[in-house]
């Protein structure tokens, strides 16, 4: 957690990754592009994979794709760039295409993608404030001065108990 000072931490298990990538699946039965159906899924890679990967499955949806996009160098924010594309070929301007990312903050990837497929729909599972126009549907909201912490990047711990933790 070293890129920003964040207020406050939302620490998301498997568990709640699966239901709530599962409801963002259930939200985009009803927004989809109709009788045709998803052509594909795109996942951002790295952290849209397992959401992507999930709605996927609830949507029957086979084809799915990456893009990936380098927003740092090191540890200074830089120009956000296409490092890997999708198959352009099926993808196009990205009618029938639904893209998947675990969270919009800033929006600066999601400005990206969508300027390479601008037709597409966008979902993330979870949205902050300064990033929620970039995104079309989305499931939970938590507030900018939040960093969600993902099931990949977090492990089991003890934790002493209350009772005689100043000793
Ligand atoms: O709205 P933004 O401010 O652009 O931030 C959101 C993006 O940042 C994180 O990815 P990151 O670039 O850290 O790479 P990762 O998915 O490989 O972890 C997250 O998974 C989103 O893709
Ligand atoms: O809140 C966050 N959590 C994890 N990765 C992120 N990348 C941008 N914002 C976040
Ligand atoms: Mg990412």
């Amino acid at each position: 957690m070293d890129r920003l000072p964040h207020e406050k931490g939302f620490h998301v298990s498997w568990d709640q990754l699966h239901r709530d990538a599962r409801a963002l699946a259930w939200r985009l039965q009803d927004t989809g592009p109709g009788e045709t159906g998803w052509r594909a899924v795109v996942a951002i890679t790295r952290g849209g994979m397992a959401p992507a990967m999930i709605v996927s499955r609830e949507l029957d949806i086979r084809t799915v794709d990456t893009i990936s996009v380098k927003s740092y160098n090191h540890q200074t924010q830089a120009e956000p760039q296409v490092i890997k594309a999708p198959d352009m070929d099926l993808v196009g301007d990205g009618t029938g295409v639904l893209i998947v990312d675990d969270l919009v903050d800033t929006g600066r990837t999601l400005e990206v993608v969508r300027a390479a497929m601008p037709r597409a729909h966008v979902a993330t599972v979870y949205a902050k404030p300064q990033g929620k126009p970039q995104v079309d549907t989305f499931v939970t909201e938590v507030s900018q001065d939040t960093w969600i912490f993902f099931p990949w990047d977090m492990a089991l711990q003890y934790v002493k108990p209350y009772h005689g933790a100043d000793d």
